[in-house]
């Protein structure tokens, strides 16, 4: 467009005609100041909370996730300790470490990053993680919690998404929300929370017939289903909220959603892009339930909090 005027109203974000884009970077530097503050306040109790990254072999995409990860800690205050192990190591190895990060009382959050190599019973894993030092809010008891309604370490992307949902002024309370994908770390506890404010929540997933039928439903639409350009702009009710919850790598190394986000941002009310939407918010969180964990520790707050 060089040398023209640009007057379309489809390439400026809060236009009439075009979506709110719902910007996670933003939200969740934002968020880095209070949870500073926070932290100054642990210390003056004499508590700096501590994570502990558990990083298993050499996936390109999890080292980058952990890079950014303990640099969002130093960035906060968090003290993060690294342990970096090779695909090779045994699941005994692994749960040997876990039982001493269990035990340290300078540790207040412990993350293991996903995917773990083949020969990892992952389960055992996150299992013998302390529920309560279970930032990532993958153990059963955690789950569990979920399902009655209760918050101890909501898992960090669902919990990213209900604060964006939040921080856009976006009512949840008896719409229709359609989350597209089924997965233990997204889908389903995503769902469970939507459910837990009152939501209407149809979960569809890879083996749904005729999607289209169910998300132009949606009031809110959450995708987390790792397929680019699966929701077109037919599929979208207009003024629908859109979260796209998908991060893939294209051919040509670019990183796109789920969502034809160029299409449906013309019929939506609100939508998160991909880069910079829900992605930023999984760290953010990651830091929230690491600085939670510490204020239980310190007496500051209570086990558990309601939804
Ligand atoms: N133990 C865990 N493992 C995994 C989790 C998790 O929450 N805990 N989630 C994902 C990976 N993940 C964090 O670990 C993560 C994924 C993507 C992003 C992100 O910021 N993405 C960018 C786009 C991708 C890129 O730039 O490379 C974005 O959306 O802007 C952050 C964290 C699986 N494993
Ligand atoms: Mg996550």
């Amino acid at each position: 467009m060089k040398g023209t005027i640009v007057t379309s109203t489809a390439l400026k974000p809060d236009a009439p005609t075009g979506a709110t884009i719902i910007d996670g970077k933003a939200v969740a530097l934002k968020m880095r100041d209070e949870q500073r503050a926070r932290i100054e306040a642990l210390q003056a109790r004499g508590v700096t909370p501590g994570l502990a990254v558990v990083l298993v072999g050499e996936d390109p995409a999890s080292s980058i996730y952990v890079r950014r990860k303990v640099k969002a800690c130093e960035a906060v205050g968090i003290k993060s300790i690294s342990h970096r192990y090779p695909a090779t190591i045994s699941n005994e190895e692994l749960l040997v470490l876990i039982g001493k990060l269990n035990a340290d009382p300078n540790v207040h959050g412990i993350l293991v990053q996903l995917p773990l190599p083949a020969h990892i019973d992952m389960a055992k894993v996150l299992e013998t993680i302390a529920p309560e030092k279970d930032v990532d809010g993958f153990h059963l008891y955690n789950v569990g919690a979920l399902v009655v309604g209760r918050q101890i370490f909501p898992p960090c992307t669902p919990y990213g998404v209900m604060h964006l949902l939040e921080h856009s002024g976006i009512e949840i309370e008896g719409r229709n929300v359609v989350v597209v994908g089924a997965s233990n770390i997204v889908g389903k506890p995503m769902a469970l929370m939507l459910m837990a404010r009152d939501a209407t929540v149809a979960i569809c997933h890879a083996k749904t017939r005729d999607l289209g039928q169910w998300t132009i439903l949606a009031d809110i639409l959450v995708v987390a289903a790792g397929v680019p350009n699966l929701i077109v702009p037919q599929m979208v009710k207009t003024g629908a909220v859109v979260i796209d919850v998908g991060i893939n790598r294209l051919a040509d190394g670019r990183i796109v959603g789920d969502v034809d986000f160029e299409g449906v941002r013309k019929k939506a009310s609100h939508i998160s892009p991909v880069p910079g939407g829900v992605g930023p918010m999984t760290i953010a969180m990651l830091l929230e339930n690491t600085i939670i964990s510490a204020e239980r520790t310190a007496g500051i707050r209570g086990p558990a909090d309601e939804f």
